[in-house]
């Protein structure tokens, strides 16, 4: 008897993108499985961060597809309109970028209940599931500070809390760790690890960091808009995944 095999959490076809005369990618295709933790690496301008974007539906690829499997079945997004798209993005992936992109006007608890309130939550839900997840990220009495009251590490960790509030199914991280010192960000990274794969969902990760990088359990590096190595297939084995934050 022939066992279905679960779709992965993403698979990206044949990328191609550019900008001009700017080739960001050059054929990359890349499969995750639900629960990885990816680094993806490369020098300034190989293209990682237009990755990223096509893999989360920011970019639609000039040619190539991704689908991603999410709560009700697989999505290709080439096939979704923007505004599903966008829908999507709110409802079923989280980001975290090397700013936060936080609210600034707002408190803390506020910035990560809107994201769940845009995504259709009644407000006193948000603010109940905000303020426990602020809690377990280390939070617990900062969430009426406003993003300039907290540090570097505080603010990234409200970001991380944002972009995990509706519970993605995936990831999405574009050097979360790139504005802080050593010490902040390995606090930061294993935080991100432990409510992402450390729960069973998925990370991809765009860093400088080799530090960053080794505690992913894969890593992909690019080199001209091409995916040049991968960790998957020389067998490394997980590495950083710490405890679940739920
Ligand atoms: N919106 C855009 N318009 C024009 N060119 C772009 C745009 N986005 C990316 N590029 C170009 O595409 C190439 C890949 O850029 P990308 O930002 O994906 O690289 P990266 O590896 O993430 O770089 P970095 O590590 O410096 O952030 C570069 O040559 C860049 O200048």
């Amino acid at each position: 008897m022939i066992t279905p095999t679960a779709p992965p959490a993403l698979h990206a076809h044949r990328l191609h993108q550019a900008y001009g005369a700017a080739t960001a990618l050059d054929g990359v295709t890349l499969t995750v499985h639900h629960g990885e933790s990816v680094a993806v690496m490369g020098a300034s301008g190989c293209g990682k961060t237009t990755l990223l974007h096509c893999l989360a539906g920011i970019v639609v690829p000039d040619r190539g597809g991704v689908t991603l499997d999410v709560p009700g079945g697989p999505v290709t997004l080439s096939a979704a309109s923007e505004d599903q798209r966008a829908v999507l993005r709110r409802s079923h992936l989280g980001f975290v970028f090397q700013q936060g992109l936080l609210l600034p006007e707002l408190t803390a608890l506020e910035n990560v209940a809107v994201a769940a309130m845009l995504a259709g939550t009644s407000r006193r839900e948000a603010e109940r599931s905000s303020t426990e997840l602020l809690g377990r990220l280390g939070l617990h009495g900062l969430g009426d500070r406003r993003i300039g009251q907290l540090s570097g590490g505080q603010a990234q960790r409200v970001a991380i809390a944002r972009s995990q509030v509706n519970r993605p199914s995936v990831t999405f991280a574009d050097e979360p760790t790139g504005a802080l010192d050593s010490r902040t960000s390995e606090e930061v990274m294993s935080l991100l690890l432990a409510a992402t794969s450390g729960a069973g969902t998925t990370l991809v990760v765009v860093t400088h960091d080799e530090t960053v990088a080794a505690r992913c359990a894969r890593v992909v590096r690019m080199r001209d808009g091409r995916v040049v190595e991968d960790s998957a297939a020389a067998g490394r084995t997980p590495a950083g995944t710490a405890g679940a934050l739920r």
